[in-house]
């Protein structure tokens, strides 16, 4: 049996116009209606073995089994190539709903008619007249009433718990209730599109000779270096017109959706152009304009991109924000988001928590409940997902699909969990990863506490978590760049500068002085955190180096020497952190070397110890001295000492041992 691209569930009271509805779908939109009470008559008119069952249970407005209606709308959907479904009168009752999706798919949503008892009494007399039903009597009718009451309203219920049902006023005029039903039809099937619309791109793409965003984004990464180069090494506006240059041939060369679907199938393409004039919104951005609306966001599980299938022509490099709770990455995609709206799209992820006060479904979260995402999990529907602080959370493909389509690139607020699948994902090297770190440990549990969001309960738990993802955070190969998020203006202006140096030119270049202002000051406090031993600061030197993504300017080797102090057991927390603090210099070199003994020696205590604490004084001094300064006249003479102590080959060089030895990861060349 194919499974049906699109599936939605008809329920109602008897009575509601479940069946005039579907068919006026059915003529408008050519889906297959499935009625389950249609094919319990057929059985019973033609007299089979389950028609017999069927016929005393229906006459008394019972329910029949579900396993037989299950069965019979299984045969119905095996008859034939049906790709959209309405599944009329079904599931009625909670392990109905269960079994059949575990057995045949989850539904993109259910149609709910809503209709008072009396209204739906006249029409099922009414039509008593001429439809020859057993059930269509006086008593009966109100027995299947309170038979819906009781057992089919908590399907209702749970679907709409689920974000997956779509309640329509019933009672109103025929018209009226078939405009609520199209929108929602028209809606379900503009997602539908703009899936298929992407995975066609795609296909198109794979098919062809190398794609052309490649090309784009090589292009554009090429010219990255050179451009932060010499912006950093004058603020003159030379550096502009190659950063216009990259970005617009980058912006040319990207397959935007709505091109991309021209390559798609024709009924592809027409949808997607029926969606643009509908929405009156440009033919650069239509699939998904009409599609603001929260309904589900799930795509049919054989339909779905999966991470392969995504539009990686046209995608423009997403930019993946981690960082432990109460660090500031929502006040910074907030930012970003507010001052470039038509530049940035925000993932919605699904949520099993509960909303807080002010979050809205579809535009924080898409809020959803356990069962539902596991089964959507399971229909292959997600990019990413994970437990985080007791909850499940995740990144839908069509969450971004959604915002490709319109032409943004994607911003995706996820945990390091989270950020470890993308980055094996297809979708892996097309995004920028930043991990966003606090300046020291108290001042994230007071951001936490002040927001006032969770209990104390999770805000331990949070605080607790953060240590393990800041370890986390160091794998290497994950994270592009790690950003303190000491002073939020410094940060922002930060995160824009990481954004341009991928992307040349997406951004205005921020206010030169500030600019200027930025990277020192967050290197020296990246520095400062670093030296002070937590595990935080050890992240950006190696993977600086280590991401041609990096330009000389801020990568290496300042940097490189954060990671020297940190990664291994070499400086302990508080020792040579209060040594560069300027506690002593020769204090600090014995324990850097007694360290690095320890060290050579096999030893592996971990310095994931979370304490922010000595980095205080370093960060305070290092304002406005240039980070390269700033290492040579605290970190390297302490190292140069330790290497000494180690007999280590050339130990007046300790750049090199940096970039060797704790960059390349060579082993130590002894004198
Ligand atoms: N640089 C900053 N300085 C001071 N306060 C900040 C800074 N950045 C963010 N905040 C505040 O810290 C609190 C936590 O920020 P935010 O909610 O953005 O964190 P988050 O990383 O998105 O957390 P979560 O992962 O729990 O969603 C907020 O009250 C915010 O206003
Ligand atoms: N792996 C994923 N992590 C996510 C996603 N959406 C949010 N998150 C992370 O969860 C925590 C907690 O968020 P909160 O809103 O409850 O405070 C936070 O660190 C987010 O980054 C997701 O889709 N996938």
């Amino acid at each position: 049996m194919a499974t049906p691209k699109l599936l939605v569930y008809v329920l109602g009271a008897p009575g509601a116009g479940k069946g005039t509805q579907s068919d006026l779908i059915v003529k408008e939109f050519g889906w297959t209606h499935v009625s389950a009470g249609d094919l319990l008559r057929a059985e019973v008119q033609k007299g089979t073995e389950w028609g017999k069952q069927a016929e005393d249970i229906m006459r008394e407005g019972k329910m029949v089994p579900g396993s037989m209606i299950i069965g019979l709308l299984k045969g119905a959907l095996s008859s034939g190539e049906h790709t959209k479904v309405l599944v009329d009168g079904f599931p009625r009752v909670l392990e109905q709903l269960h079994d059949f999706e575990q057995e045949v798919r989850p539904c993109n949503t259910a149609l709910f008619y809503n209709v008072a008892e009396d209204i739906a009494r006249q029409r099922l007399l009414q039509r008593a007249e001429s439809s020859g039903r057993v059930d269509d009597n006086e008593e009966t009718i109100h027995k299947r009433f309170v038979v819906f009451e009781e057992q089919s309203m908590p399907v209702v219920e749970a679907l709409r718990e689920q974000c997956r049902l779509s309640e329509v006023d019933a009672g109103a005029s025929p018209d009226e209730v078939y405009a609520a039903t199209k929108r929602i039809i028209q809606q379900l099937e503009q997602e539908l599109a703009a899936s298929e619309a992407a995975a066609a791109a795609v296909a198109a793409a794979e098919a062809g000779p190398a794609g052309a965003a490649d090309r784009a984004e090589a292009a554009a990464e090429a010219a990255a270096p050179a451009v932060a180069a010499e912006a950093a090494a004058s603020s003159e506006a030379a550096a502009e017109p190659a950063a216009a240059a990259a970005a617009e041939e980058q912006e040319e060369l990207a397959v935007p959706v709505a091109a991309a679907a021209a390559a798609a199938p024709a009924a592809v393409a027409d949808a997607v152009a029926a969606d643009a004039a509908a929405a009156e919104a440009p033919a650069a951005v239509p699939v998904l304009a009409a599609a603001e609306a929260p309904a589900e966001v799930a795509a049919p599980a054989d339909a779905v991109l999966s991470a392969v299938q995504m539009d990686l022509s046209g995608i423009r490099t997403p930019i993946v924000i981690c960082g432990p709770s109460g660090v500031g990455k929502g006040t910074l995609i907030g930012k970003l988001m507010a001052q470039h709206p038509a530049k940035f799209g925000f993932s919605v992820s699904h949520t099993t928590r509960d909303p807080r006060p002010g979050e809205q479904h579809g535009v924080h979260y898409y809020f959803t409940d356990a069962e539902a995402m596991a089964a959507q999990v399971a229909g292959g529907m997600f990019l990413e997902h994970a437990t985080v602080h007791g909850n499940s959370y995740g990144t839908s493909l069509a969450a971004v699909a959604r915002v490709s389509a319109e032409g943004k690139h994607c911003v995706l607020d996820i945990d390091v969990q989270g950020a470890q699948q993308v980055r094996s994902s297809a979708l892996g090297d097309r995004c920028l990863f930043i991990f966003v770190a606090p300046p020291s440990e108290q001042e994230l549990e007071r951001r936490l506490r002040n927001r006032g969001t969770e209990t104390e309960e999770k805000v331990l738990q949070r605080l607790a978590n953060a240590t393990s993802e800041i370890a986390k955070a160091q794998e290497p190969g994950l994270f592009h760049h790690t950003l303190v998020n000491g002073d939020l203006e410094q940060a922002y202006l930060q995160l824009q500068q990481l954004i341009n140096k991928r992307v040349p030119g997406l951004l205005p270049e921020p206010d030169a002085a500030a600019a200027a202002a930025a990277p020192a000051m967050q290197e020296a406090e990246q520095a400062a955190a670093a030296v002070s031993a937590d595990a935080i600061s050890t992240q950006p030197a190696v993977m600086a180096a280590a991401d041609a993504d990096v330009d000389a300017s801020s990568a290496a080797p300042a940097p490189a020497a954060v990671a020297a102090a940190a990664p291994e057991p070499v400086l302990a927390n508080g020792t040579a952190a209060a040594a560069a603090a300027g506690a002593g210099v020769a204090a600090a070199a014995a324990a850097a070397a007694a360290a690095a003994v320890a060290h050579s020696n096999g030893g592996t205590s971990t310095l994931l110890d979370f304490g922010f604490g000595a980095s205080a004084g370093p960060a305070v001094a290092a304002k406005g001295m240039p980070v390269r300064q700033y290492m040579d006249v605290t970190v390297i003479p302490v190292l140069r000492e330790g290497l000494k102590a180690l007999n280590v080959a050339r130990p007046d060089d300790p750049w090199q041992f940096l970039a060797d030895y704790l960059v390349a990861n060579k082993p130590l060349a002894h004198a």
